[in-house]
């Protein structure tokens, strides 16, 4: 007799047992049919140590193979010769040992439609059909106590039907089997266990049978069927094979990974337990398989496998594979369940603490109703504030709306979004202008260099306002080349007059609801930028610096000049109706301020209600002043250097104004001085030197090569050239005007002169090229009539650069004095450029961009410059230190220029350095007349 440890299919079925056990009663009567039996309770764990009944018969046990273990971890044939020390002091009766037949024999069959059960388990299994019962009933009562277990065929199939059962109750056979529960044979494995029925339990839903497995064995066929199906059955031998290492590898695996499937947790855990404590590797057969039988989540044809399989070690690596499987399904699982209960906890987690947030809010008294706490936030942002009549009434109308909406509505939000919006403007507050000219002036030259218009503009503003103790609303623009310092000195506007600033940049602006608002019924509507300057400046009156006018957009969403202008008109502004407001806010009290590069593109209404201030680029003196007042101490600061570390002669800024970065402004300046900063600020991290002094000798190895030649490209002008001034957005240019003959006597075919013109030229300029043609040609007809050039010449002419485009009449004079030259064979006067319109009649007219043609005059060192003598006022205008060095004449008809460009007339006509513009033009046309040796046909009228 021997104890051994079994594992128990189904532990909570036994737990009444175990109770009953504790409580002192009798397991043996429990266990009806299992005298053999005892609880052990180890680790407080209930755990059923079984006494075999072949016990001394250990030839028979070892021919049958039967895998089990003994407590004590010996192999059950010899733990049976020789119980552990516990049996000895178990005092329970001496049990009644039966064999289990194995033989041939007809037995009783229960159909298992779960899994295959395996030898070396006790399994519970629930019949429910009634006849069936009752034969289970009366086989027991006639001292049978074997029946032979076989897995169903369409065990998974009968399982989905059936749902989920019992976890350790196999569920009834399906209800269209044949006979009253008997299973039809051929549905059944061929292969199966005996099982000896160790207990009968009646149940709700039926008989409760518990059967211990022995041996496998084969179904030969069906005997007979009546409630029951019997079978006829012989047991299968397994042959015994010596453990192999591969077996034992096995075997080990086997041991190896039910651990780690009790460590992750598995379904069986119970089982497992018992079976790792009672395991005896040496016994591969037994591990094979309750290894199998405790996969969960096998199939039950994969697990019949198992148990046909007659080659050890193929069953062991059948069973391993199912571990493994099982134990990737359970890490797997345990992923899923891990991230399933963080966000379940988080939810819940939140929910928690709102609620006890609440909850406290609540003991505190904080909690006030959400609505009323807006509605006074609302209202005490108006106190002090003086609204006018008509928004007080309509903020009333709204917070009074807001009292009667649900808060989770969304006319709720957006009724509340339209308030926040109206209690956000500074109703009635007017920020304290600065109305000191002195003062203004001192804050203006603070930050910027020069700009004598915008400065002396700025002051006479103030002086006004001054006069007045208040100032009224101005549309100022600014107007000129890119970084001029347009923006900046908005700022300084700003910043001199003590008032707001809010920029913002029109450019490409093609929506009108930008500037006046969306509807309040579209989704995220908004007020406009103007009602959004007011929010943000917090004052009534702030300064708007309006970029970038010239840029403006038109699209099909409106027109957004005409939403301007009705922002900017002072006669408008006063009642300006934001379409998001819907309430007329004051704008007239606001300064705007314009900026463009030029001004042609700006709608004409808004341009008319502007003041223009240009401002026209500057002079290489300015560019040197600029950058040593303010570009290079800004570069020093920006770099964190010391006036010591970082020093740029002016020698090297007149170099990089001249021959680095010549546009009009100062922006490509600021960065090549921003870039020696950098280089110095390397020099001095890598303690190369302790400071950088710049020189026009290093820029070339700090900068690389200049990036502009001599603009003089003639200095002597050759035949058929002549040079003229041009007005580009980003400065005045000299520009050349070449002319070539090309073939003469007929080549052509023609006795009429043809003129080609390249040189990117717009339809004004060829307009202007083709009277300049005609009128050279009547001119030379009638001061040289011998010279026959024009009537068989084929002339060329160009303007170089070919691929900037160039357009406007303002290259007339230049054309015109370009043919003849080329016509009559006489240079140009070589310091002389030039600039006008040429009629057809030899009149010449007044042009543009009179400042940033000088200044370019200038640039190129040329000495004279002859413009039309209508112009003489903007000549007057300019500043002193731009016509410092240059000398002027004026011409008002064509005889005038050609006398300037081919006769020395610049020697004749005896105008000084910074003579007046009027003294200028008296002398030229004076000279002019004196001079004129071709009567009154070209004498201006
Ligand atoms: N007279 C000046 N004195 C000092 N700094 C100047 C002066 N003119 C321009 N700057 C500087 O040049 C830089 C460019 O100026 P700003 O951005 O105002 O140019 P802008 O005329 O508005 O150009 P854009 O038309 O491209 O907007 C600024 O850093 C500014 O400080």
């Amino acid at each position: 007799m021997s104890w051994t440890r079994g594992v128990l299919w189904g532990c909570r079925h036994w737990a009444p047992l175990v109770r009953e056990w504790r409580a002192g009663g009798s397991v043996h009567e429990g266990l009806a049919g299992v005298n053999w039996a005892e609880w052990a309770t180890g680790s407080g764990r209930p755990t059923l140590r079984l006494r075999w009944p072949w016990g001394r018969d250990n030839a028979s046990s070892s021919r049958r193979g039967l895998s089990t273990t003994a407590s004590d971890g010996r192999s059950a044939s010899e733990s049976r010769s020789s119980p552990p020390a516990s049996s000895s002091a178990d005092s329970s009766p001496p049990p009644v040992v039966q064999r289990v037949p194995f033989r041939r024999m007809d037995l009783p069959c229960v159909p298992l439609y779960r899994r295959p059960l395996f030898p070396g388990i006790v399994a519970p299994i629930l019949v429910q059909d009634a006849a069936a019962c009752e034969a289970f009933l009366s086989l027991k009562d006639g001292g049978n106590r074997y029946a032979g277990l076989f897995l169903h065929r369409q065990a998974g199939q009968v399982r989905r039907q059936l749902g989920e059962a019992d976890e350790a109750s196999t569920p009834p056979p399906p209800p269209d089997s044949v006979g009253a529960g008997a299973p039809d044979p051929e549905l059944l494995y061929k292969v199966g266990v005996i099982g000896e029925l160790l207990r009968v339990v009646p149940r709700p839903k039926g008989l409760e049978l518990t059967f211990m497995c022995h041996h496998r064995i084969r179904s030969l066929g069906a005997v007979r069927k009546e409630a029951l199906l019997f079978l006829n059955t012989e047991p299968i031998v397994e042959e015994r094979v010596e453990p192999t290492t591969s077996i034992r590898a096995y075997s080990l695996a086997v041991v190896e990974t039910l651990r780690e499937l009790l460590s992750a947790g598995s379904l069986y855990k119970e089982q497992l337990e018992l079976l790792l404590e009672s395991v005896d590797v040496n016994n591969p057969y037994h591990l094979a398989d309750l290894g199998a039988c405790l996969s969960s989540t096998a199939e039950p044809a994969v697990l019949q496998e198992v148990l046909e399989e007659p080659i050890l070690e193929e069953r062991l690596s059948k069973t391993l594979a199912l571990l493994k499987s099982e134990l990737e399904t359970i890490r797997v699982q345990r992923k899923i369940n891990k991230q399933i209960e963080e966000n379940v906890s988080n939810a819940q987690r939140k929910f928690f603490l709102n609620e006890q947030l609440k909850y406290i809010k609540k003991e505190l008294g904080l909690e006030r109703d959400e609505k009323e706490s807006v509605r006074a936030k609302f209202r005490q942002r108006l106190e002090g504030r003086t609204v006018p009549p008509h928004a007080a009434a309509v903020i009333d109308e709204e917070l009074q709306k807001l009292g009667a909406l649900d808060p989770a509505s969304s006319e709720y939000n957006v009724t509340r979004n339209y308030l926040d919006w109206l209690t956000a403007l500074p109703w009635g507050v007017y920020s304290v202008d600065h109305l000191d000219p002195d003062r203004v002036r001192a804050v203006l030259d603070d930050d910027h260099y020069g700009l004598e218009d915008v400065k002396r503009r700025v002051q006479e503003f103030v002086a006004v306002g001054q006069l007045r103790g208040t100032v009224v609303g101005k549309i100022l623009l600014l107007s000129g080349p890119p970084g001029v310092g347009k923006t900046t000195i908005g700022r300084s506007i700003a910043r001199a007059i003590g008032r707001k600033l809010y920029r913002f940049s029109v450019g490409g602006m093609s929506d009108v609801a930008e500037i006046k608002g969306h509807r309040r019924t579209y989704v995220g509507a908004m007020p406009g930028k103007f009602i959004q300057a007011l929010k943000a400046s917090q004052t009534q009156n702030p300064l708007i610096l309006i970029d970038e006018i010239d840029k403006l957009g038109r699209g099909w969403q409106g027109d957004p000049a005409s939403a301007l202008l009705e922002a900017l008109d002072p006669e408008q502004n006063s009642g300006f109706l934001d379409h998001y407001l819907d309430v007329p806010v004051d704008l007239s009290k606001a300064l705007f301020i314009c900026t463009a590069n030029v001004t042609d593109t700006i709608p004409a209404p808004l341009y008319d209600r502007m003041e223009n201030i240009s401002l026209p680029g500057y002079i290489t003196e300015e560019k040197v002043a600029i950058a040593r007042r303010h570009l290079v101490p800004q570069a020093r600061k920006d770099a964190g250097l010391t006036a010591k570390q970082f020093v740029v002669r002016d020698s090297a800024l007149k170099t990089l104004a001249k021959d680095y970065c010549r546009e009009a402004g100062v922006r490509s300046l600021q960065k090549h001085i921003d870039k020696l900063s950098r280089r110095s600020a390397l020099q001095i991290v890598k303690h190369e030197s302790e400071q950088l002094v710049v020189g026009s000798e290093s820029l070339p190895t700090l900068l690389g090569k200049p990036q502009y030649g001599n603009e003089l490209v003639f200095k002597k002008l050759p035949r058929g050239v002549a040079r003229g001034l041009a007005w580009t957005p980003l400065g005045g240019a000299v520009l050349y005007v070449e002319s070539i003959e090309v073939g003469s006597g007929g080549g052509l075919g023609t006795d009429s002169a043809r003129l080609h013109t390249t040189g990117q030229i717009g339809d004004v300029m060829r307009e202007s090229s083709e009277i300049a043609l005609s009128f050279a040609r009547r001119f030379l007809t009638e001061r040289e009539p011998a010279n026959r050039f024009f009537e068989r010449g084929y002339v060329h002419m160009h303007v170089p650069e070919g691929a900037t485009p160039k357009d406007g009449p303002s290259a007339g004079c230049t054309m015109v004095t370009s043919l003849l030259s080329l016509a009559s064979n006489r240079t140009v006067a070589s310091d002389l450029a030039m600039t006008g319109e040429i009629t057809l009649t030899g009149r010449v007219l007044p042009v543009g961009g009179i400042r940033e043609k000088v200044v370019a005059a200038k640039r190129a060192g040329l000495k004279w410059v002859l413009l039309p003598a209508m112009n003489a006022r903007d000549w007057d205008e300019l500043p002193g230190y731009v016509r410092d060095g240059l000398r002027v004449a004026f011409a008002d008809t064509y005889d005038d220029v050609y006398r300037m460009a081919f006769e020395g007339g610049a020697e004749k006509v005896s105008v000084r350095e910074g003579e007046t513009a009027a003294a200028a033009a008296a002398a030229a046309t004076a000279a002019a007349t004196a001079a004129r040796p071709l009567g009154e046909s070209f004498t201006a009228p």
